[in-house]
């Protein structure tokens, strides 16, 4: 039920014409809204409990919510909740599928205590399904109910279009140490992010699978020296891209992370099919998408991705840092892409296949066409030949962002979250763009 309240005034930014608007909840339901592009929106929780997909909300505390944000305020005991701003949309639902989350939380958090009983490993989740059914949402929800127990589980990201953890075209492994902020999402401190280069793992699927097999390993031995790790597993999140080549990546993320559970969101054949390919220890579980989820135009999704990298650079809501922006000289930089052009078998050297260009680094002449690429700054160590076979394989430790090229000058200027000089002089270069408009 909906009705207008007086705006109220208190210390947060004020939304401009906001009267409020306030919704009673009934126990098990939840209200969905979207803001209008160009607006913000201001959620407070007036009386009981509820929660953020898994992050519960203090009371009478104001959230404020970006253009586009699309937000769902689940309560599993009933609650009065005010909207201040404009809404595109703001109705309350009954039909939330939160019940078979919760559930699957527990069996999960189940699996948890008997690792711990057992000393044995935590559960490894795959979450997969065709765009928009609400992958991320679920893990998130899974991650927050999971720490608010207590438990020390891993976010995978392997969504290299939307990544939750790191800019786009990067897939990465986060430990999760507490709920997510209701606006902000997970604090992202001092993640593993390998560079990708695109926003389409279908762009050099040999790599993504190569990276997906580093993350396990990675996230294994980290299992090996951390007995929280090990327990708390990993939830790990998947492109939509469930065709084809894109269904194989499933299949190998499964395998290299042995997974223990797959949740299949809305898609019955992929469920059939993984229940088929995939070992029967593996449990595939099928789970309804909210009605709640929904779904982005490509323009949106272009934009989350910008908005994803000027928070890279200039922080949540474009105010917490101050990049720096500085001249690096050609030649102190050496700048690969992962990955040559595929050309016909025939014209291959002779005991060459196609896969191995897929995985070679090329060597990237500056020139103009640099401008406004996003370049990772490899961890790996400068120098050497023997070091550059390792150079695919090593995380990164940051981005900088192509502003300008001189070639007269034979220096680039860019934009970079820390002063010079650069850590490491390996650069990757990215297919993604971005125009700093600041
Ligand atoms: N119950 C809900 N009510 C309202 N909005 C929701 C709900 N669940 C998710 N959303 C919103 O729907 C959008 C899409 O959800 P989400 O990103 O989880 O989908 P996805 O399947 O991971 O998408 P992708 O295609 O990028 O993989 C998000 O903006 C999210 O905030």
């Amino acid at each position: 039920m909906a009705t207008e309240v007086a705006e109220k005034t208190g210390e947060d930014v004020p939304v401009p014409g906001a009267g409020g608007t306030r919704f009673d909840l009934e126990k098990e339901t939840e209200l969905r809204f979207e803001v209008e592009a160009g607006e913000r929106v201001q959620l407070e929780l007036l009386t009981g409990l509820a929660e953020v997909f898994g992050s519960e909300l203090n009371r009478n505390k104001k959230y404020t919510f970006g253009p586009g944000s699309k937000i769902a305020v689940f309560t599993w005991q009933g609650c009065g909740v005010c909207l201040y701003g404009k809404t595109e949309v703001a109705y309350v639902s009954k039909d939330t599928p939160m019940l078979l989350y919760l559930n699957t939380h527990a069996a999960l958090e189940q699996m948890r205590r008997l690792a711990e009983r057992d000393n044995e490993r935590g559960p490894r989740v795959m979450v997969v399904g065709p765009t928009d059914v609400g992958k991320s949402t679920v893990c998130r929800l899974l991650l927050s109910y999971a720490v608010r127990l207590g438990r020390r589980p891993t976010l995978v990201e392997l969504d290299v279009g939307q990544s939750g953890v790191s800019v786009p075209g990067t897939m990465s492994a986060l430990c999760i140490e507490r709920p997510a902020d209701v606006e902000e999402g997970f604090s992202v401190q001092a993640p593993l992010v390998f560079h990708f280069g695109s926003t389409s793992p279908g762009t050099n699927i040999k790599l993504y699978n190569k990276l997906t097999s580093s993350l396990a390993e990675v996230y294994s031995q980290r299992c090996e020296v951390n007995r929280k790790a090990s327990v708390g597993g990993c939830i790990i999140n998947t492109c939509g891209w469930v065709k084809g080549s894109g269904y194989q990546a499933l299949v190998h993320c499964a395998s290299a992370f042995e997974v223990d559970v797959v949740l299949v969101l809305d898609q019955e054949r992929l469920y059939n099919e993984l229940k088929r390919d995939l070992p029967h220890f593996v449990r595939v579980v099928l789970l309804p998408k909210s009605g709640g989820v929904v779904e982005r135009s490509k323009e949106c999704r272009r934009e989350t991705r910008d908005e994803k990298i000027r928070e890279y650079f200039y922080g949540f809501r474009g105010v917490s840092f101050y990049p720096h922006a500085f001249d690096v000289r050609f030649s102190d930089v050496r700048i690969y892409k992962i990955g040559a052009p595929s050309i016909p078998d025939s014209c291959l050297p002779l005991g060459m296949s196609q896969d191995d260009t897929q995985l070679k680094l090329v060597p990237v002449t500056p020139g103009r066409d640099l401008t406004h690429h996003v370049l990772s700054v490899s961890c790996a160590e400068d120098g050497e030949e023997g070091s550059r076979r390792g150079v695919v394989e090593s995380p990164v430790c940051g981005f900088i962002v192509v502003t300008a090229v001189d070639t007269q000058a034979q220096v680039m200027t860019v934009l970079s979250p820390a002063p010079r000089p650069l850590p490491r002089h390996t650069l990757l270069i990215m297919d993604i763009r971005f125009i700093d408009l600041k």
